[in-house]
């Protein structure tokens, strides 16, 4: 209901959404799928895609926001506490289970806050501890980014397009705690050239912006 709700949203705001790759997700059982995360808008785009079966990794703070977060609560949505790291891996590990006992999808944002900057900010690991202990596949889904036409700093909101990309799924059985790390950075790598590739922006060098040497656009 909220998904048929929400789809019509686009008409309003003059958004067209392009997907590629949404056969990608017919595979039969649980799995975590991450993707990138820039606004709110970001709601209709996962509305747009999202499979049978799959709630969202949300923060706490969602939870009281009246209407909104009885409407979350009742469609599933996890809610973690951000600032207790061992708060919100409790949570995570008992996710693990849920998902294998019920069959259900997790869609989680790693970088763990909205960004609008046209980039990736580095990725949070809950999501890929969350597949290898569930030994489930692990998705991974980019929206181009938005700021072409739309920045709150510049009061711009325009109609546009958004490029949406579901790539193939990873397999992660056999895969253990150790890694994790080297999960995480292979997906961010490939989740930022593909951001890149929708978005039609050049790709800055990886290395430099992680050391600190370039300065945030
Ligand atoms: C109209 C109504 C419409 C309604 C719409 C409904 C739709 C709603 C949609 C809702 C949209 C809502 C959208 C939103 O609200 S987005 C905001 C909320 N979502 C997230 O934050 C998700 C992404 N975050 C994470 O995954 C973080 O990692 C968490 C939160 C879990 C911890 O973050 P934190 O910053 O505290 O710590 P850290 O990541 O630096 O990790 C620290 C260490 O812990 C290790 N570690 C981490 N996890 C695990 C684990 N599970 N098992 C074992 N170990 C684990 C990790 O490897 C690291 O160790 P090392 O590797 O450095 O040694
Ligand atoms: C300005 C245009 C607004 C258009 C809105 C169109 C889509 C609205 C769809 C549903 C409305 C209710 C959805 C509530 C869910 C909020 C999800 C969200 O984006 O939370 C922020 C959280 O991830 C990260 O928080 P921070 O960036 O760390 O703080």
């Amino acid at each position: 209901i909220i998904a048929n709700i929400v789809k019509t949203f686009k008409y309003i705001y003059g958004l067209r959404f392009e997907v590629q790759g949404l056969e990608n997700f017919e595979v039969e059982g649980p799995c975590v799928i991450v993707s990138n995360h820039q606004s709110i808008l970001d709601m209709m785009g996962l509305m747009e895609i999202l499979p049978d079966d799959c709630v969202q990794i949300g923060k706490k703070e969602l939870l009281y926001t009246g209407p909104v977060g009885l409407i979350m609560y009742l469609g599933g949505v996890i809610f973690i506490n951000r600032k207790s790291t061992s708060n919100a891996k409790t949570v995570m590990s008992g996710v693990a289970q849920t998902m294998l006992d019920e069959n259900v999808k997790v869609w989680v944002y790693p970088e763990g806050t909205r960004n609008g900057n046209g980039d990736l900010l580095p990725f949070k690991k809950g999501a890929f501890h969350l597949a290898v202990q569930a030994q489930a596949n692990l998705f991974t889904v980019l929206y181009s980014s938005f700021t072409s036409f739309y920045n709150p700093a510049k009061k711009l909101f325009i109609s546009g397009k958004i490029r949406v990309e579901v790539l193939q799924p990873i397999e992660t059985k056999g895969l253990t705690a150790e890694d994790v790390a080297d999960l995480t950075e292979r997906c961010y790598c490939t989740m930022r050239e593909t951001f890149f590739r929708l978005s039609g922006t050049a790709r800055e060098p990886l290395a430099s912006r992680h050391n600190g040497l370039l300065p945030d656009p």
